[in-house]
């Protein structure tokens, strides 16, 4: 549970005054020792030999040289991938022996927790308390969950008309390529390896080019409890080359991808174009987040807070637009206001830092892009505003108010640390407001009053509805989109479906009497 968590961490740090960016970034001591393709169990390069740089958002320097990908090695995998399915033992083990690999591997991965934790802040820029006292825990937790599952799989049996015997046999679907982001680079590995492995089936994941160390570092982790050859296969790479060689491979039977809405389109018709292969998308965002008049506002104030700006603002389902009613909108504002300016904005590494850098130049100059279209098309400059520092990616924390609907601001996915507040009237008129997205991936509520808690759940168009909570992710619930924020749900009993195939089976009966 990210909320939770983070009220445990805001408890320990100081957020009474802002931080400058630090001049000199501390050193992290883990060592990178993984930086090449995982192939058929064995690191390799790639066939071509080609590197790319992996960069340090904070000062924009090189971490690492990494093993470059291209559609020659996405090849090599499918085609391990493919023998571990067809001709290995893991399809073929009991659930049981499954299961109990990947309890070994949730507990390396809680074994090496700061290591893991130490190379996601590096790669990413995220505050290293949230990496190892959060998601590294929930990545843990994932795999504990789903090797739960693996030995309650169960197929049913079916009372059809006719003198027939029928079962359902719940099957692995076979090879499953796998394509995630940068945002939470190992949490995105274990929601889409938990439930396929859990299944039986093999893997080829790619990485975001921006975070590919933790997914190998685990990875090696994964073998060393027991993997047999060949069933985890990890690229990377770049998207159009790496990640679309995978989605249009002839030989993979299922593609789960993490990513904005634009590429989940590309993929979707690759894996059409080739083989028709099942894709689940889970894509971008613009959740509203709704105050109700009865809220209490400093409550209110602090919770929008952390549904926009936790993790730099890079969540798909950050509650990026803030409806606020107009009987508190005026304290709110100011509240809010007073909120972002005590964030604390940093060295990732440091104790206490609530903001670290954006990923990459290119979100970064999106992000300061975004805030110029604000104030342009009028919306009030609260806060913020610009980058923080001279180098690497920091940004200010920054909060519009009087934004309207139809700006730029308020309808694209920013995914970044900016607030936009906008005023509703009843309840009617929000929860069209809400609505009239192409997006529909989450929702925040935040209300005392349980009349308007239900009409709310009900009405919203979303995968998931928070109520006086927000980011609460836990491995048994599902989570997912509507409309263009995506296809099929991951985690949860829901999470096993994209990676089973159902069989029919159908036997006469010879003596019918038992019918
Ligand atoms: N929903 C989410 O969890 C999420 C996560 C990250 C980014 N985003 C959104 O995406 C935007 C851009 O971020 P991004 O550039 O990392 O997203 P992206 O969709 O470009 O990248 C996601 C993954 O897809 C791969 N990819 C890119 N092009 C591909 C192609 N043609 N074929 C196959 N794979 C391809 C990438 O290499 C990466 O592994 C963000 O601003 C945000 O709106 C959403």
């Amino acid at each position: 549970m990210f909320s939770a968590a983070v009220d445990r961490l805001r408890k320990h740090g100081n957020y009474s005054t802002a931080a400058a960016i630090d001049q000199e970034p501390i050193n992290p001591s883990v060592s990178i020792n993984y930086t090449q393709l995982l192939i058929d169990g064995k690191f390799v390069p790639a066939v071509s030999g080609k590197t790319f740089p992996t960069l340090d958002p904070r000062t924009e320097d090189v971490i690492a040289h990494v093993a470059e990908g291209e559609a020659e090695d996405v090849n090599l995998a499918v085609a391990a991938a493919r023998k571990a399915f067809d001709e290995g033992p893991w399809p073929r083990m009991t659930a049981y022996e499954r299961s109990r690999i990947m309890l070994r591997f949730a507990d390396l991965l809680e074994k090496h927790n700061d290591a893991i934790a130490e190379l996601e802040t590096w790669d990413n820029g995220k505050p290293y308390e949230q990496a190892a006292k959060i998601e590294i825990p929930m990545v843990v937790r994932l795999f504990r969950y789903y090797a739960g599952w693996a030995d309650k799989i169960h197929g049913l049996t079916v009372p059809a008309d006719g003198p027939h015997h029928v079962q359902t046999l719940h099957e692995p679907i076979g090879v499953a390529g796998q394509i995630i982001p940068w945002n939470f680079p190992l949490l995105m590995y274990a929601w889409k390896l938990g439930p396929a492995l859990a299944c039986g089936n093999t893997i080829i994941l790619k990485t975001a080019e921006q975070t590919p160390l933790s997914a190998m570092f685990a990875s090696k982790l994964l073998y060393e409890a027991g993997l047999p050859q060949g069933v985890l296969n990890v690229i990377s790479g770049y998207g159009p080359t790496a990640g679309a060689a995978l989605a249009s491979h002839m030989d993979v039977d299922k593609l789960a991808f993490t990513g904005s809405t634009e590429t989940g389109k590309i993929v979707l018709e690759l894996a059409a174009r080739s083989n028709l292969k099942p894709v689940t998308l889970e894509l971008g965002g613009k959740s509203p987040f709704i105050v109700c008049e009865d809220a209490d506002v400093d409550q209110a104030v602090e919770l929008a807070h952390f549904a926009l700006f936790f993790n730099q603002g890079q969540c798909c389902c950050a509650g990026s637009r803030t409806y606020v009613h107009e009987s508190v909108y005026d304290e709110f504002v100011e509240k809010a206001k007073a909120r972002a300016l005590r964030r604390i904005v940093g060295d990732p590494f440091k104790n206490g830092i609530e903001q670290g850098p954006q990923i990459d130049t290119e979100q970064f100059e999106k992000i300061l892009g975004y805030i110029r279209s604000g104030v342009e098309s009028g919306a009030t400059l609260e806060t913020g505003g610009d980058r923080l520092g001279s180098k690497g990616y920091y940004v200010q924390p920054t909060v519009f108010s009087n934004v309207k609907d139809d700006m730029l601001i308020a309808k694209d996915e920013i995914f970044g640390p900016v607030q936009s507040i906008l005023k509703f009237r009843d309840l009617d008129e929000v929860i069209k407001r809400a609505n009239s997205t192409r997006y529909g991936l989450a929702a925040g509520v935040f209300t005392q009053n349980i009349d308007t808690a239900n009409t709310l759940t009900r009405a919203l168009r979303v995968g998931t509805v928070w109520i006086n909570c927000f980011d609460v992710f836990d491995a048994a619930i599902p989570f997912g989109g509507y409309k263009m924020s995506g296809q099929g749900r991951e985690k949860g009993i829901y999470g096993l479906n994209n990676y089973l195939q159902i069989k029919a089976v159908v036997t006469p009966i010879k003596k019918a009497s038992w019918l």
